[in-house]
């Protein structure tokens, strides 16, 4: 920063004792002209100061707003590919094109081939993201091999062996179905109310099969940068193709593969270009002998008619909510490894539960132990299961009064 010139010195005024009246008034004289003078030259520099200072504010008005523009426009996620001496090349994720750009002077020094950064318009590099390992693990849930098995589902036989055929055959034994000469499908939909098993039952064939589990959650592939969602479903897919043999399964599907709205947000359009990925990807995985894709929903009438085509989510399977032998059989798993009294009769129990999903009846049992619990009883008894009950119904109820006083 310029330093302003010196001010100019303030006058002074010298009176000799042995001047005569006449040369002490000129001296005053004089010393008022050159106080006139500074003061007039005062006022020119204070006009030129308030002229910059207005200037200066004009230039800050303008930064700040640029800044707003910033913080408030999207920004596109890319990698840093080299540091060059001419800029940073960097490629952007989703298009895969090839930039060479600039980064602030702070920025350049800390930025490292691989690093993941957020770039504007027009490339420049904007802010250095954490850790693209980190964002991955946490969107992905990887099992080698998870400890559900089909015994542990109750009351959806049917779609078991639906599952199995769609899934499990053709990993177990791909040759079969190429000597026939029938594909098998290309990815399985389970659709259906909460809570209903659909989870335990892509982890159960992934188990069986003895392929690696890849849960990727739909909500977690809406992402706030443009092209990570895209870039988080190719991450999908390539790491599928490193376990194989691996069922990938993407539940809340239809966070991303909701029918279009008329909205034309931004936010809208990037979940758009997510499902084009994942619907790319699914297009362009003809050899998947290997890996199978499953999916789930709770939303069936929202989804795009787009992934349902041929060659995408062909195979579409309803997990209902159980009816009362479904729900005897999830008690009875349940129930498995309690110390339930012998005159206990699941069944009446089962049969008082009308409209509780397996996850409901989860619930449930574990709530009639903890009755007995506090009873300080070893043993689970009939009437445990109906105080549980109670106390569910009673929760549900003072919950749907909260939400009815909400709104
Ligand atoms: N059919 C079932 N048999 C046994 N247990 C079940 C069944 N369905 C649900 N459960 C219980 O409920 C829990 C949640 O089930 P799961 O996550 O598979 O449901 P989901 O259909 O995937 O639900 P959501 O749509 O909410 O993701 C399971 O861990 C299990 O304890």
């Amino acid at each position: 920063m310029s330093h302003s010139p010196s001010l100019p010195d303030r006058p002074r005024l010298e009176l000799d004792p042995e001047m005569s009246e006449t040369e002490r008034l000129e001296a005053i004289r004089q010393h008022y002209r050159r106080i006139l003078q500074v003061n007039d030259e005062l006022e020119d520099r204070l006009d030129d100061a308030q002229d910059r200072r207005g200037e200066l504010k004009t230039d800050v008005d303008e930064l700040k707003r640029e800044n707003e523009v910033l913080k408030t426009s999207s920004l596109y996620i890319a990698s840093v590919e080299e540091i060059t001496e001419d800029g940073v090349v960097i490629k952007q994720h989703g298009n895969n094109q090839e930039v060479l750009t600039q980064a602030s002077t702070t920025l350049e020094s800390d930025l490292r081939p691989g690093d993941r950064v957020a770039i504007n318009d027009s490339f420049a590099v904007q802010q250095v993201l954490d850790d693209e390992t980190d964002s991955r693990a946490q969107a992905m849930e990887v099992t080698e091999s998870p400890d559900v098995e089909y015994a542990d589902i109750g009351g959806i036989d049917d779609q078991i062996r639906e599952v199995r055929e769609a899934v499990e055959d053709p990993l177990d034994d791909p040759e079969q179905f190429e000597a026939v000469g029938v594909e098998p499908p290309s990815g399985v939909l389970l659709h259906g109310p909460p809570g209903t098993g659909k989870t335990m039952l892509a982890k159960a064939v992934a188990n069986e099969s003895d392929a690696t589990f890849i849960k990727m959650a739909g909500s977690e592939l809406v992402r706030k940068f443009i092209g990570e969602g895209a870039r988080l479903v190719r991450d999908l897919f390539e790491l599928a193709a490193e376990r194989e043999p691996a069922v990938i399964f993407i539940d809340e599907i239809d966070a991303v593969a909701a029918k279009r709205t008329d909205s034309k947000t931004s936010g809208d359009a990037e979940v758009q270009r997510t499902m084009m990925q994942l619907l790319s990807e699914m297009d362009g995985f003809d050899d998947r002998g290997e890996v199978r894709i499953m999916a789930a929903t709770n939303r069936f009438d929202m989804l795009d008619e787009a992934i349902l085509r041929p060659g995408r989510f062909d195979r579409l399977i309803e997990v209902p909510e159980p009816n009362a032998e479904g729900r005897e059989r999830i008690l009875e798993i349940h129930t498995q490894d309690m110390n339930v009294a012998a005159d206990t009769d699941v069944g009446e129990v089962a049969r008082e539960l009308d409209g509780y999903s397996g996850a409901d009846i989860a619930s449930l049992a574990t709530e009639a132990g903890m009755f007995a619990v506090r009873d300080g009883r070893t043993e689970v008894r009939q009437s445990d299961f109906e105080a549980a009950r109670e106390k569910l119904q009673d929760a549900e109820q003072t919950e749907e009064q909260v939400i009815n006083y909400q709104y």
